[in-house]
């Protein structure tokens, strides 16, 4: 690993009186892919908020590539490379695939539309859209709306991928294939923070874990050690030591 990408220092987070973050600290390694855990409700997304900006911190810190990040609109963080999913896919379903990657490309990634071609169409190959280039995003099904999702976030040439839930829902086949997708993602280069329920998908990946649970962080450290921490087999898998 090259460094720190995101730096995150004693970030907080409440709506009212419902404190749903409260000082979480933690680093992202450039080339990782750090896979967050925690029961609903934990404030994983909220956390994702956070850093993409759709939402405002309370307190606390938030660095990327040795730049501050708070008080940055959403649309400045896209395009200094934070690239985000949503747990519910939302293209714009009047327009086909290729137009919607063609948007992140140029609002998204600040490109030109001449320059966005090339880039769309390998993002469609690496996805395996190309098939589906120009179908209307409306008709793709549950695994291509995924693999959609995906393809926009890559369209604005993130460095920092944040991944909420994007294997929620899919068939085991259809999981191994995002599985799939999102090691060449990384091979790419790309530096990757997932939020994820369906732990084997997670596990295949990630390189190390954190652990959230009603907002505070309860574990951080290699999968292995962390899927046997007795406080996260507690409160995250339902086992009592
Ligand atoms: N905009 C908001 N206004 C008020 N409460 C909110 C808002 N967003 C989230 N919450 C609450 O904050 C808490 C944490 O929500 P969050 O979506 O971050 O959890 P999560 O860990 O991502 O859960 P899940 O695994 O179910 O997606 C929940 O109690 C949620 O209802």
């Amino acid at each position: 690993m090259n460094g720190v990408l995101l730096k995150a220092r004693g970030l907080s987070k409440s709506f009212g009186a419902l404190r749903v973050l409260h000082d979480i600290s933690f680093d992202v390694q450039r080339g990782e892919v750090l896979g967050i855990l925690g029961p609903n409700g934990a404030g994983k997304t909220t956390l994702f908020n956070l850093i993409s900006g759709d939402l405002r911190n309370d307190a606390g810190e938030l660095v990327f590539a040795g730049e501050r990040l708070v008080g940055q609109p959403p649309y400045s963080r896209c395009k200094i490379g934070i690239g985000r999913t949503y747990q519910i896919p939302r293209p714009y379903v009047g327009m086909s695939t290729f137009e919607n990657l063609l948007v992140a490309a140029t609002f998204g990634g600040g490109r030109t539309e001449a320059r966005s071609y090339a880039l769309c169409a390998q993002i469609l190959r690496d996805c395996e859209l190309t098939d589906k280039a120009n179908r209307s995003a409306g008709s793709l099904t549950l695994l291509d709306r995924k693999r959609l999702e995906l393809a926009r976030a890559m369209a604005s040439s993130p460095s920092l991928l944040l991944l909420d839930e994007i294997a929620g829902g899919l068939t085991d086949e259809e999981g191994k294939a995002l599985v799939q997708l999102i090691h060449r993602i990384r091979e790419r280069g790309v530096t990757i923070v997932w939020i994820e329920h369906v732990l084997h998908a997670l596990l295949a990946v990630a390189d190390r874990i954190m652990v959230l649970n009603f907002g505070e962080k309860i574990a951080e450290g290699l999968p292995d050690d962390v899927i046997k921490n007795p406080e996260v087999r507690r409160v995250y898998m339902g086992v009592e030591a």
